[in-house]
């Protein structure tokens, strides 16, 4: 009989193939729903040790959780004689599980047998019963997703119930690939939707898409575009403020700016430094709390692509959706305030300064506008000009753009976005 003294405690068996992806998506949607994190922020972390191929698995699996919450937790409600916590792990394991039954195409036979270890010592019994009855009735996600309550009452309450209707319809679709084209150089076909941009129609991976190699373009939403070209063609030093990874800077850039990218963030300076590598083009870089860095002198223009919510790329980032609470648009607001006067300090008489934010808060696009104009006599909106955007949307009446989700609906949509163009009296 072996001595109890020798027995060391039973190590637990490794996980099957395709459990480990699935135990990174369950940390990531814990960061999300839990933590209150980006699942950007999450994912190195939460996908330590998995190949590039269940890296994408895991965040494919999470985005979609986060994309069908509140229809899947409703199925889930449905099967369940006492509602399991919003929190209970049994909760997150059926979602995981119902996703990729229901919207991924994963057989149902593997989505319970890669979900069912994640339960740990917890109700196997209860989430394999609950998957099964779902199965067996054949239910069904609805076409469009319902958003999240509170994302949903903001929506319609500051832009009404069509734009939050047609928020719901575009997270349930896959966002367009837009490229932004380099002035010169091989691109893929697609649409145009402005000069300079190509909306395109392969699914084919990035890097193997025609004109890659050759960095002739970059893959930037199509509203994220739209801010660098208010700047306008080159005409002497501009200033990208939260520059990175760097659209914006590789716009300004080959359109023939002399540009200082200033970004706090080293690691995503990292992205704008390979980004400038593949493209070939240049721009000073600064690591820098813009809150205390200042220039040696004024600028002909300004851009400050300031940090936000993001709740306007909720279709790539669906965990906006579930995260961004009031106090989170407060602080945003916040920081916006104290960085717009400092970037505006730094825009030579007559030149211009561009804001902008992918967010659809008011508080974080007009109101920042409103109360910049009523505090400094010495800026004025230079409006937007009908000509300088894609067909089908306008500026508002105060020479502001405000991009919605029901905007350019027939040909895929674009981010929510807020950008407003300044120019300083000479
Ligand atoms: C909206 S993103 C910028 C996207 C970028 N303009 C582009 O086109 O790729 C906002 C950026 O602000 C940066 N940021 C946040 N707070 C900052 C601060 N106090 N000083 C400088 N950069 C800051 C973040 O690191 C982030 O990269």
């Amino acid at each position: 009989m072996p001595d109890p003294a020798n027995r060391s405690p039973r190590r637990p068996l490794p996980d099957a193939p395709g459990v480990p992806a699935r135990r990174a998506a369950l940390r990531l949607l814990d960061a999300v729903l839990r933590r209150g994190l980006a699942i950007e922020q999450a994912l190195d972390k939460a996908t330590t040790g998995l190949a590039p191929s269940d890296r994408g698995l895991a965040h494919a699996i999470a985005a979609e959780v986060l994309r069908r919450l509140a229809d899947l937790d409703g199925l889930i409600d449905s099967a369940t004689r006492n509602r399991l916590a919003d929190d209970a792990k049994a909760r997150f394991v059926l979602r995981i599980a119902l996703v990729q039954a229901l919207q991924l195409g994963t057989p149902p036979h593997a989505a319970i047998a890669t979900a069912l270890p994640l339960v740990d010592g917890g109700p196997r019994k209860l989430v394999h019963g609950v998957f099964g009855t779902l199965m067996r009735q054949g239910v069904t996600l609805p076409e469009h997703a319902s958003l999240p309550d509170e994302a949903h009452m903001r929506l319609a309450t500051n832009w009404g119930d069509d734009v939050a209707a047609a928020a719901a319809i575009a997270i349930t679709q896959p966002p367009p690939l837009d490229l932004t084209l380099r002035s010169d150089g091989p691109a893929p076909e697609g649409d145009v939707l402005l000069p300079g941009h190509v909306r395109v129609r392969s699914d084919m991976p990035v890097p193997q898409l025609t004109g890659y190699a050759e960095g002739a373009w970059w893959v930037q939403d199509l509203a994220a575009s739209i801010p660098a070209r208010l700047i306008g063609p080159g005409a002497g030093r501009v200033l990208d403020l939260c520059a990175a990874p760097g659209g914006k800077t590789l716009q300004l850039a080959s359109a023939g700016w002399d540009v200082t990218a200033v970004d706090i963030s080293e690691s995503r300076l990292a992205r704008l430094r390979e980004n400038l590598d593949r493209t070939g083009l240049s721009a000073q870089i600064v690591a820098a709390d813009l809150l205390k860095w200042q220039p040696e002198g004024a600028v002909d223009a300004v851009l400050l692509d300031a940090p936000c919510s993001a709740t306007g790329i909720f279709r790539r980032h669906p965990d906006v959706l579930h995260r961004v609470r009031p106090r989170v648009i407060a602080e945003m607001a916040e920081l916006q305030a104290a960085l717009l006067p400092r970037a505006a300090q730094w825009v030579r008489p007559g030149g211009v300064l561009v804001y902008a934010t992918c967010s659809l808060e008011p508080e974080e696009g007009e109101a920042q506008i409103d109360r910049f104009l009523a505090e400094h006599d010495g800026f004025a909106i230079d409006a937007i000009r009908r000509e300088e955007l894609p067909d089908g949307i306008s500026p508002n009446a105060q020479g502001w753009l405000r991009i919605l989700p029901d905007m350019l609906g027939r040909h895929g949509g674009l981010d929510g976005f807020f950008m407003v163009r300044l120019r300083r009296a000479g």
